[in-house]
């Protein structure tokens, strides 16, 4: 029996999770799948990377695949749209079939598997029709014969798409003669809708019946009917999360058919975010996009049987009255709210959640802020007294510009603070640069503040990696920020997590839950604002089961920054005054942001050799044998040792345990 079986999930779920070679569940999804699956609200936090996303989509997925296949049952309508002449017995719900008298003597039909193998072509009709309202079923194509599938009037022939009263979609395109009051019939392949391919005069009344026409064909029907609005709503603050999120979905429901679980990811700023009004089960997105789409109606809230917050802390502090449109408008019975994130202990997340929740259970791993031990924190001073590289000339940075007016581009001295601070921005790439050769890393995502650093550090490392931004470069690298237009940053993402590029520059858009398997270096070229987002970038390294290396580059000075309050977001703006005085830049205090990283963490110093000491892991030996064995080692190879180990030590106890009354006999003869 599979351990996620002993939770409750279903095999189809199962099935999916183990060719992750998902073999155990992570504790996380231990606690809390059968709390969801019991019906609790449930408020979880563990550490980054143990796989909370498992946690909540895979009894989501369940729940909703439950719902929707009971609804599957539900026929397509009662006798008031059925045909007076049908072999229903009229009246009640029934449940839609092929009929046995209502066809071709070739066609076959096994419930809803039809087949023909004659050589010409063999049709029927389905038990009931409809008149009214918006339907669908779905067909499976077994093999390679020939089929049409559609809808016709009892009296056409079993023909259809061949005269005026069936219309239908097959291997060679649409069919049918005549337009028959408003209405109209669609067809989707795959997936692919292909819009409107009928639009019908009918005559009030008719009945149009689900039909079909094969040669030498086999396929399977699945009816149901047309109006399921979506269960799950999952709420993710950035694009590239809500993009993640929602692959995980359709890879852990790629068995869940028959219904088919409808997924829709929902980006600000992307066109098609249409779908789901057809039909949808499970919506994930960004908080603007989804609240826009319920202002404007076209995202109906009123089936919502599950709220889910990922990263919950950063979503209420940055979006909450948009939380709380949504919230509101969610019907309330019957309602599960969860809420994830590694940080979950805030003052305001806890008086959130108490209002959002009823009676919801904590999972709390590991207590407040826990970080996995199997990251490493270090840290650089970056401290222009000791390191002089700033002073080369040949190799000057492009700063963001805030010392243009204050400093001179030659200046050296160190009196000032705004000399400080400039020698800070002058020093830390290069700092970077020679931190990134001596772990001789081959794979690393990069911190910096602002969209601008970002930038400007991007150019530097191409320009130093010899030019080009091509794999050839020892620096390739790319940037993901606010930005890049949402292709651009899917697509400059995906170009890192393939390993076609080396760093990943990013502001903190990338620091909470991005997954880029096996990642072995992050580093903080700037701090974060918060210790809660330094837990969150430097998780995106030690994660499932594997180590990792945090490095901080931390200045000793306060540094001069933009902190664009103006307008239009610092585009054009050179107002270098501070905020306090009506400008556009504070001084960022990394030494105090680095006393609660220092206090909980004890990171270790890196010396002048950027050399952590000899008694860590040797993480460029650890980088370089990553790089030349397989990238990803199934879960259970990486567990063997330990198992064996176990079964050693169980081995032992049970040897010492047998030969205890020998010993005891010996011990009490030599009394
Ligand atoms: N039961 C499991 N067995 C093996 N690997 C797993 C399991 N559950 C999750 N993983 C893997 O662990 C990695 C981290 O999972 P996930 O992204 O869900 O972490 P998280 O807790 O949401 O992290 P974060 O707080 O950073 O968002 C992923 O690569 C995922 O595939």
């Amino acid at each position: 029996m599979s351990a996620f079986e002993d939770l409750g999930v279903m095999p189809e779920i199962i099935q999916a999770v183990e060719e992750l070679d998902w073999i155990l569940p992570t504790p996380i999804q231990q606690d809390s799948i059968p709390l969801i699956l019991g019906g609790g609200d449930v408020l979880a936090a563990a550490e980054t990377g143990s796989g909370k996303t498992g946690a909540f989509a895979l009894p989501i997925l369940q729940i909703t695949y439950e719902t929707i296949n009971k609804k599957a049952a539900v026929p397509i309508e009662s006798a008031e749209q059925s045909d007076a002449n049908d072999e229903s017995t009229g009246g009640g719900v029934q449940q839609l079939a092929w009929s046995l008298e209502d066809r071709d003597k070739d066609l076959s039909i096994d419930g809803l598997v039809c087949q023909s193998r004659a050589a010409d072509w063999s049709g029927g009709r389905a038990t009931r029709g409809i008149s009214k309202g918006k339907y669908y079923y779905e067909a499976t194509v077994r093999d390679e014969g020939l089929c049409r599938v559609g809808w016709a009037l009892k009296r056409s022939s079993r023909s259809i798409g061949t005269d005026k009263y069936s219309w239908g979609y097959g291997g060679t395109g649409k069919k049918s003669h005549e337009d028959l009051d408003e209405g109209s019939i669609g067809f989707t392949k795959n997936g692919n809708d292909f819009g409107e391919a009928y639009h019908l005069n009918t005559p009030k009344g008719a009945i149009f019946y689900p039909a079909l026409l094969l040669k030498n064909a086999e396929i399977s029907f699945s009816f149901t009917t047309m109006n399921r609005k979506p269960l799950s709503l999952i709420i993710e603050p950035v694009r590239e999360l809500a993009d993640q999120t929602y692959s995980a979905i359709l890879n852990f429901s790629k068995y869940l058919t028959e219904p088919k679980i409808e997924a829709v990811l929902c980006l600000g700023g992307e066109k098609n975010n249409k779908d789901f009004r057809k039909q949808c089960d499970i919506v994930v997105g960004t908080p603007g996009i989804l609240e826009k789409l319920v202002k404007e109606d076209q995202l109906d809230l009123s089936a919502i049987r599950f709220f889910v917050l990922d990263e919950a802390d950063r979503l209420i502090k940055d979006n909450l009255p948009i939380l709380n449109y949504i919230y509101n408008r969610l019907p309330k019975t019957g309602l599960q709210v969860l809420l994830f994130s590694a940080t979950l202990h805030s003052d305001q997340v806890i008086r959130y959640a108490e209002q959002i929740t009823k009676n919801p259970t904590w999972v709390d791993l590991k207590g407040k802020d826990f970080i996995p031990d199997l990251i490493t924190h270090s840290y650089i001073k970056a401290d222009p007294t000791k390191f002089e590289d700033w002073k080369d000339v040949n190799h000057r940075f492009t700063t963001d510009g805030i010392h243009n007016n204050d400093v001179k581009q030659s200046e050296t001295k160190l009196k000032t603070d705004e000399q400080k601070s400039q020698a800070v921005k002058l020093l830390k790439p290069s700092l970077l640069v020679k931190c990134i050769r001596a772990f001789k890393m081959d794979q690393a995502l990069i911190f910096a503040r602002t969209r601008l650093d970002c930038d400007n550090l991007h150019r530097y490392l191409i320009e130093v990696g010899g030019g080009k931004s091509a794999l050839e470069n020892e620096f390739s690298s790319v940037c993901l920020h606010g930005d890049k237009g949402t292709a651009l940053r899917k697509e400059n993402l995906e170009k890192f997590k393939s390993g076609e590029v080396k760093y990943l520059i990013c502001t903190d858009v990338a620091s909470r839950g991005i997954d880029v398997q096996g990642l072995p270096f992050v580093i903080n070229y700037t701090l974060p604002d918060t210790f809660e987002d330094y837990i969150h970038r430097v998780g995106r390294v030690g994660r499932a089961d594997r180590i990792g290396l945090a490095i901080s580059i931390v200045s000793p000075y306060q540094e001069k920054v933009w902190f664009h309050t103006c307008r239009d977001k610092g585009r054009g703006c050179y107002n270098t005054k501070l905020t306090q005085d009506g400008g556009c830049s504070v001084w960022y205090d990394e030494p105090e942001l680095f006393k609660p990283i220092a206090e909980t963490l004890s990171p270790m110093e890196l010396d002048e050799n950027f050399s952590l000491g000899g008694e860590v892991v040797n993480f460029g030996k650890f980088a370089k044998e990553r790089a030349s064995t397989v990238e990803y080692k199934a879960h259970t190879d990486q567990l063997a040792p330990r198992v064996i180990e176990l079964a050693r030590l169980e081995e032992n106890i049970q040897i010492d345990f047998l030969s205890l009354p020998k010993k005891l006999a010996n011990s009490n003869k030599a009394v």
